[in-house]
C-alpha cells in the first residue's frame, strides 16, 4: 500500500492517535505497537545484546513526517532524545515536497578489511607478490561466508597499500567485501582473520591487525533536494544559508557544528533501526576531511529556478540482518515503518533524513536563530527535569514560550508558583 507522510496534525495527537495513524499510513497491524511498549525489551532480553546488564536503557522514538524519496512517500523512524530534531527534519521535508523531495542513490555495499603485515623485507615486491595470488586469497575468503555469496556478495577484490609509518613501511592488504543486506563488519573480520596467514605468507611477514575500516569510503549513499524559494521564506534566506553553508565549506570550527547538525538526523535513523552509530560516526567525520581540512559533508547551491538545492553524500555502514537490527523488537518495528526493502534504501534514507536535518538547522540559523524553535520543544524537557507532572508541564512550557525566558530557574518559581497555589 502506498504511504502517506503527509499525516495531518501528526504532531498534536495522543501517543495511542499517532500509532493508528502510522499503521492507517503504512497498511501495517497495529499491533506491530506492541513491540514499542516497555516490556517488549527487557533487561533478560538486553542481556542477550550487552554485558553486565541490570536495566534497560530507553529513548524517545518517533517518525519524520512529510518525506519522499525517489517519488514515493515514506515515513522516517527517529530515536533520539533531542528535542526538535524530528520536528527540524519534517519541517525541512515539507520544504522539499513541491520539488518531488529527496533523490537518492550509492555505490554497492563494499566494506573493506584490512590486514597490516609487519617484518616484511621488500614491501613493494611483497606488494606484487600478493597481486599474483589475490584469486586464491579471494577464494579463502569467500569460503568463510558462504551465506554472503549466496545471496550475491562476498569478496569483489584486493587491494594492496604501502604506508609509511614513523619506523617503518607496513604493506596493508584490503579486502573489497560486497557485504550486501548487511553492515558487515563482523563478516570481514572474519573473512580478515582467516586469510591473514596465507596472506602473510604470501608477503613474506607477519599479520598483525586484521579488522576492518570504518572509512567506509566504497560504501557511499548520496541524497539530493531542491528546497522551495518562497517555503524557505524568500532570496535573502537563500542568500544567507549560502553564507552559512560557505563558513561550512572554509572553517573546521562551523564544519563541525554543521556536520553535528547533519549527525542529529543520521544518528537518529541510525540508532531506530538497531546500526551501528559509532561506526556511521567514524565513516562522517572521516569523510569530512577534503585535502586535509575538515570541511562540510553537504553542498548548497541555489539553482537556476531560483531554488535551494542540497546535496549531501557520505559513507553509510548499515544492514537489514546482523547486529541488534533483527535481535532489538523496536529496531524490528522500525524497520517496517521504514518500508526498505535493501540495506542500501535503508542508507539512503539515513542520508536524505541527515540532509533534511542540516537544511532546517541552516534555515533557523541563517534567519531567527535556533533558540525559538529548538527551545520551546526543550521547555519540556526543562519542565519535566524539574519535577513537574503533566499538567503542570504544559502550564510552565506556555509561560516559557510567551516570556521567552528558557532557564531553569524561571521553570522553578513557576512549578514553586503554581504548587503553592499563587495566581500570576
Ligand atoms: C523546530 C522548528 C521545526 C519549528 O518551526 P516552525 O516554523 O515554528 O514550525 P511550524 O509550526 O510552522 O511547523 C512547520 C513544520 O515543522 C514541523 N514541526 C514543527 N513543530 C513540530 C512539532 N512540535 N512536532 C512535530 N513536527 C513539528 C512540521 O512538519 C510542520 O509542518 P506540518 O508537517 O505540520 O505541515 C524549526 O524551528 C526548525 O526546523 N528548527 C531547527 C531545529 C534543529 O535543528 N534542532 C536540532 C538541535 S540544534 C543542533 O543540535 C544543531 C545545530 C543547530 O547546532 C546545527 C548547526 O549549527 O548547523
Ligand atoms: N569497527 C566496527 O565498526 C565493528 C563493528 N562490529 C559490529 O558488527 C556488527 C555487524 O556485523 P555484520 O557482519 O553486519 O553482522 P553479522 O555477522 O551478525 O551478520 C552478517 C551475516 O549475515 C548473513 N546474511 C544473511 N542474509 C544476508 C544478506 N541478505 N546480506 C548480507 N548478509 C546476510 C551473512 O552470512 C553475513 O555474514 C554490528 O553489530 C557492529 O556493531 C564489530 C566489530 C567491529
Amino acid at each position: 500500500m502506498a504511504v502517506n507522510s503527509r499525516i495531518a496534525d501528526f504532531r498534536n495527537m495522543s501517543v495511542g492517535d499517532r500509532r493508528k495513524a502510522v499503521a492507517a499510513s503504512t497498511g501495517l497491524d497495529a499491533q506491530l505497537f506492541s513491540q514499542l511498549d516497555a516490556d517488549a525489551f527487557g533487561p533478560e532480553d538486553a542481556a542477550n545484546l550487552s554485558e553486565n546488564i541490570f536495566g534497560v536503557f530507553s529513548l524517545p522514538l518517533g517518525a519524520a513526517t512529510n518525506f519522499t524519496i525517489n517519488g514515493t512517500d515514506v515515513l522516517v523512524p527517529m530515536a533520539t532524545e533531542e528535542a526538535s530534531v524530528i520536528a527540524a527534519a519534517s519541517n525541512a521535508a515539507r520544504m522539499a515536497r513541491p520539488h518531488g523531495g529527496f533523490f537518492t542513490s550509492s555505490t554497492e555495499p563494499v566494506m573493506q578489511a584490512q590486514i597490516q603485515l609487519i617484518n616484511v623485507a621488500d614491501p613493494q615486491a611483497a606488494r606484487t607478490r600478493v597481486l599474483e595470488r589475490q584469486a586464491e586469497i579471494i577464494d579463502l575468503a569467500n569460503a568463510q561466508d558462504p551465506k554472503l555469496v549466496e545471496v550475491g556478495g562476498g569478496v569483489k577484490g584486493l587491494e594492496v597499500r604501502l604506508v609509511e609509518a614513523r619506523t617503518t613501511t607496513y604493506v596493508l592488504v584490503h579486502l573489497l567485501v560486497d557485504v550486501r543486506d548487511a553492515m558487515g563488519a563482523n563478516a570481514v573480520n572474519t573473512m580478515a582473520e582467516a586469510v591473514s596467514g596465507t596472506v602473510a605468507a604470501i608477503a613474506g611477514g607477519d599479520a598483525l591487525l586484521r579488522i576492518l575500516t570504518n572509512k567506509a569510503d566504497r560504501r557511499l549513499s548520496r541524497a539530493r533536494a531542491v528546497f522551495d524559494r518562497e517555503l524557505l521564506g524568500g532570496d535573502q534566506v537563500i542568500d544567507n544559508i549560502l553564507h552559512a553553508y560557505e563558513l561550512a565549506a572554509a572553517d573546521p570550527y562551523r564544519a563541525a557544528t554543521h556536520n553535528k547538525g547533519i549527525m542529529n538526523g543520521i544518528s537518529a535513523v541510525v540508532l531506530a533501526t538497531g546500526n551501528d552509530t559509532r561506526a556511521v560516526e567514524a565513516g562522517a567525520h572521516s569523510h569530512a576531511l577534503v585535502d586535509g581540512r575538515y570541511s562540510s559533508l553537504s553542498t548548497f547551491e541555489r539553482n537556476a529556478d531560483g531554488d535551494l538545492v542540497g546535496t549531501l553524500e557520505m559513507p553509510m555502514p548499515v544492514g537489514l540482518v546482523g547486529g541488534a537490527t533483527k535481535v532489538h523488537p523496536a529496531a524490528r518495528a522500525a524497520l517496517q515503518i521504514a518500508e526498505v526493502a535493501t540495506a542500501q534504501d535503508l542508507a539512503e534514507m539515513i542520508v536524505a533524513a541527515g540532509l533534511a536535518q542540516n537544511l532546517a538547522a541552516l534555515r533557523v540559523l541563517a534567519t531567527e536563530g535556533v533558540q525559538r524553535g529548538h527551545m520551546s520543544l526543550h521547555a519540556k524537557n526543562l519542565a519535566a527535569s524539574a519535577g513537574a507532572n503533566t499538567e503542570e508541564t504544559a502550564i510552565i512550557v506556555d509561560r516559557l514560550v510567551e516570556e521567552k525566558a528558557f532557564r531553569f530557574d524561571r521553570v522553578q518559581s513557576i512549578l514553586d508558583e503554581l504548587r503553592s497555589g499563587v495566581a500570576r
